[in-house]
C-alpha cells in the first residue's frame, strides 16, 4: 500500500523523497478520517494523540507505481483509493512551500491584478452572463435545449479578459473564438496524465499517463493569446513589470496561466454542477432561492457583491456545492521541514521532503464535521451552519481564511464564491425557474 505523502511522487514518475523508517502495519479500517485542520509547522498538535509514521511503503520500484496507478485509475477509483489509504487531511499549509520570493510575488502579482479588476467585475460578468442567457433562450427555442458549455466558456473568457486582463477580446474576433477552444487544449495536455479516460486501461497508463505532452500541440494557439495581451494588455503587463520586478514574458506568462488555469479552468468545473446542482433539486429549493433573490434585491434592481451578503441560502448552496464536488480534488505539497500532521485521533511525523497530498472530496464529506455528509443539503451554511466554513477547504485553506504570499490558499478564493452567488442570484432574478443538467437547460420559465 503506498503512503499519502509519497503516493504523488509515484504516480507522477517523480524522484521519490527521503526513505522514510520501515512501515507499521495500515491502521485500522474502521479509522475516521482526518479532518483537524494543520496549523503551522511550528505550532503543537494536541498532545494525548498517538504519534505515529504514515503507513505504506513505496512497494517495488517500476511495478509498485504501475500498480498504484491502476488501482486509482481503474481497480478501485480515486475516492476507493484514498478511503483504502485513511489518509485524509485538511492540510492548510501555512507557510512551508511558498517560502520562495518569486512565488509570493507571483501571488501578490495574481492578487493586485483581481484588486484592479475588481472594478468591472460585476459589471463584466452580469453583461456577459446576460448574452450567455440570452443564447441558451434562443437555442431552447429553436432545438428545445441549449447544450452550454461551449457558450459558457466563450462567456468566461470574455467576461475574465475584461476583469483580469483589462483586455476585450471583441476587438479582436479571432481571439474570442479560438481562446476557449486554445484553452481547454491546453489544460487536458497538463490535466491529461491525471485524468483517467477509462476506454483502454491498462494501456491508458503507458499511452497517455506516462508523458509530457510537447508545447508544440498548443503553441500556435497559445503564441496567438500571447500576443493578444502583449498588445491589449499592457497596462496589467506594466504592473507586473514595474512594482513586481516581472519580466514582460513572465508577466504574461503567468497572466495565461492565472486566468487560463485558475480562472477559466475552475470556474468550467464549478458552474456546470453548480447548475446541476439547482435544476435537478425536488425540494422547492428553486422556489425559495427565488424568493430570497427577490425579497433582498428585488426582481431588477442591479445586483453588486454587498447585495449577496444577505443572501445565506443563495450563499449556502454555493459553498454547499463546493463542499461535495471540490473542483480541484488533489492538493501537494512538499514537507519544507520536519513537522506533525494531526488528524482527529493521531499525530504523524512529516519529514522535509516528503510530498505530501490531500484529496479534497474525501475530506470533505467527513461524518465527523459534517451531518449526512453525503447529501446535498442547501441550508447547510445558513444561520449556525456558518460556522462549518472553517472546515470548508475548496480552494486550499479554509473558508474563513485568507489567501496570502504565506499560504497556499487560492488567490481568487473570495471572487469564486461571490461570482457563483452572483450568477445564482441573477439567474433568479430573470428566471422563476430553470431545468438541466450539468451540460444541458432545457427550459426556462419566468412569470414576467
Ligand atoms: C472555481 C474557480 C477556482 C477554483 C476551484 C480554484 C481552486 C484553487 C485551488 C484548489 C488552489 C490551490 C492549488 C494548489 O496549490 O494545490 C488554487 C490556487 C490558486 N488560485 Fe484558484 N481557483 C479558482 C479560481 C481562481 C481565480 C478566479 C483566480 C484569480 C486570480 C485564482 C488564482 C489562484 C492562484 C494565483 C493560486 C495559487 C495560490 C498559491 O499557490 O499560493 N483562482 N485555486
Amino acid at each position: 500500500m503506498a503512503m499519502a505523502t509519497m503516493m504523488m511522487s509515484r504516480m507522477m514518475g517523480m524522484s521519490p523523497p527521503p526513505v522514510p523508517p520501515p512501515p507499521p502495519p495500515p491502521s485500522s479500517s474502521s479509522s475516521p478520517l482526518a479532518t483537524q485542520a494543520l496549523s503551522a509547522p511550528s505550532s503543537r498538535p494536541p498532545t494525548n494523540l498517538p504519534t505515529r509514521t504514515i503507513p505504506g511503503s513505496y512497494g517495488w520500484p517500476l511495478l509498485g507505481p504501475i500498480s498504484d496507478r491502476l488501482d486509482y485509475f481503474w481497480f478501485q477509483g480515486p475516492d476507493t483509493f484514498f478511503r483504502i489509504l485513511l489518509l485524509i487531511f485538511h492540510v492548510f499549509m501555512e507557510s512551508h512551500d511558498t517560502t520562495s520570493f518569486d512565488l509570493g510575488q507571483l501571488k501578490n502579482f495574481a492578487m493586485d491584478i483581481l484588486k484592479r479588476g475588481s472594478k468591472v467585475w460585476v459589471t463584466e460578468l452580469l453583461g456577459n452572463l446576460d448574452k450567455f442567457l440570452d443564447t441558451i433562450e434562443s437555442e431552447i427555442s429553436t432545438n428545445g435545449s441549449s447544450s452550454y458549455i461551449p457558450h459558457l466558456q466563450s462567456m468566461l473568457f470574455n467576461f475574465l479578459a475584461k476583469s483580469i486582463l483589462g483586455a476585450d477580446p471583441t476587438i479582436d474576433p479571432d481571439i474570442a473564438n479560438s481562446a476557449p477552444f486554445t484553452l481547454n487544449l491546453w489544460l487536458g495536455l497538463q490535466l491529461l496524465p491525471t485524468i483517467s479516460v477509462r476506454v483502454i486501461q491498462p494501456l491508458e497508463e503507458i499511452f497517455l499517463h506516462s508523458y509530457t505532452y510537447p508545447h508544440a500541440l498548443v503553441s500556435g494557439g497559445y503564441q496567438k493569446l500571447y500576443h493578444f495581451i502583449e498588445r491589449h494588455g499592457q497596462e496589467v503587463v506594466q504592473r507586473g513589470e514595474i512594482d513586481f520586478g516581472l519580466s514582460a514574458a513572465d508577466a504574461i506568462h503567468n497572466l495565461i496561466f492565472v486566468l487560463g488555469f485558475n480562472a477559466f479552468g475552475g470556474f468550467s468545473i464549478f458552474l456546470p454542477t453548480l447548475f446541476a446542482a439547482i435544476a435537478s433539486d425536488k425540494t422547492g429549493l428553486q422556489a425559495r432561492l427565488r424568493e430570497e433573490v427577490r425579497k433582498m434585491n428585488g426582481s431588477s434592481t442591479r445586483l453588486s457583491f454587498d447585495s449577496l451578503k444577505e443572501m445565506e441560502l443563495v450563499n449556502s448552496v454555493v459553498y454547499e456545492t463546493l463542499r461535495l464536488n471540490p473542483p480541484v480534488a488533489l492538493q501537494y505539497a512538499r514537507a519544507r521541514k520536519d513537522f506533525q500532521l494531526a488528524s482527529h485521533d493521531s499525530v504523524f511525523d512529516i519529514k522535509e521532503g516528503e510530498l505530501l497530498c490531500g484529496y479534497q472530496p474525501l475530506a470533505m464529506r467527513d461524518g465527523k464535521v459534517f451531518d449526512e455528509p453525503e447529501s446535498f443539503k442547501p441550508d447547510r451554511f445558513v444561520g449556525k451552519g456558518k460556522e462549518l466554513l472553517s472546515n470548508l477547504f475548496w480552494s486550499n485553506g479554509p473558508q474563513t481564511g485568507s489567501p496570502s504570499e504565506s499560504n497556499k490558499q487560492c488567490a481568487g478564493k473570495d471572487y469564486v464564491t461571490l461570482s457563483a452567488s452572483l450568477i445564482v442570484a441573477h439567474m433568479f432574478q430573470r428566471y422563476d425557474s430553470f431545468s438541466g443538467d450539468s451540460s444541458k437547460i432545457t427550459a426556462v420559465e419566468t412569470t414576467k
